[in-house]
């Protein structure tokens, strides 16, 4: 059973993208703590299916994040699903789950599900324009963070950065402000460095698209988040 208050790493897997069998065993054993199987965009059933056989291969956590209801597809260890916070359109936060809900609550296992409170940050990355997001300020972000565990207690709150690095004073910011939640970071790694300097500040780093520019650079991503976690502490 997955408990993501526990982990500090996570590699997300784009569906829509091409990796090798070496590539993707290398990122199945590298000592990350899950794999997670997402993209904004052309993530089919299909092409969800065969990633999953692919990685269920080797033992390591596999979860889905959905971010089609079509593409949803059974036997992952969790299934985890975004609400944009600071989208403009209500549809992103609210209809489409209550759409997914209302046609397959008799599949649902509710214990396999979590919520992801998404704030997403980067307003040239598709997510952000998809889901008709406007830029939060600093207190903005606050604020949505402060929602997401009190109000709506939401197991995660997502700093999506998505391609770009994003402010690390911002994330450590926002993980001081949080007791309950799970303070996710995910954007724009592409060092060692800046993956430890984002496991300083939140409790889990996820690691995207550098899987596909520079496979050595993201398999040195798991070990510079998990030494400086060890190091730091930190909460979880
Ligand atoms: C087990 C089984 C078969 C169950 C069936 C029952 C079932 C269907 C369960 C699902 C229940 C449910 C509530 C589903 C919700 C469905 C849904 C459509 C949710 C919407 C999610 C959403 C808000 C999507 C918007 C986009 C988003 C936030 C995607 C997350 C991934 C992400 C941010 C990727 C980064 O992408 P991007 O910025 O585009 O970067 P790239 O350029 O690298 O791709
Ligand atoms: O692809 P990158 O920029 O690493 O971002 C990771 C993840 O947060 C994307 O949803
Ligand atoms: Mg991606």
């Amino acid at each position: 059973m997955y408990n993501i208050s526990k982990w500090d790493h996570v590699f997300k897997l784009d569906p829509n993208k091409t990796i090798s069998e070496e590539d993707l065993k290398d990122i199945c054993t590298s000592g990350t703590d899950a794999v997670m199987i997402g993209g904004t965009d052309g993530v089919t059933f299909e092409n969800v299916t065969d990633l999953q056989e692919r990685v269920e291969a080797y033992d390591v956590t596999c979860v889905l994040e959905v971010s089609d209801v079509e593409a949803v597809a059974p036997d992952f260890d969790a299934y985890f699903i975004p609400m944009v916070l600071n989208s403009g359109d209500k549809k992103w936060m609210l209809d489409v789950q209550h759409q997914a809900v209302k046609e397959y609550s008799d599949m649902i296992n509710w214990t396999d599900m979590l919520t992801e409170g998404y704030c997403v940050l980067n307003p040239e990355a598709k997510v952000f324009q998809k889901t008709s997001c406007s830029l939060p300020d600093q207190a903005d972000v606050l604020a949505y963070a402060r929602m997401a565990e009190h109000l709506f207690r939401l197991p995660v709150f997502y700093m999506e950065y998505s391609g770009t690095y994003g402010d690390s004073a911002l994330v450590k910011q926002v993980a001081d402000a949080l007791e309950e939640t799970t303070l996710v970071y995910g954007g724009g790694i592409r060092t060692m460095q800046q993956a430890s300097e984002m496991a300083a500040a939140a409790d889990v780093v996820v690691v995207g698209n550098v899987i596909y520019d520079d496979i050595q650079v993201a398999l040195q991503t798991v070990e510079a988040v998990k030494s400086t976690k060890k190091k730091d502490g930190g909460r979880s």
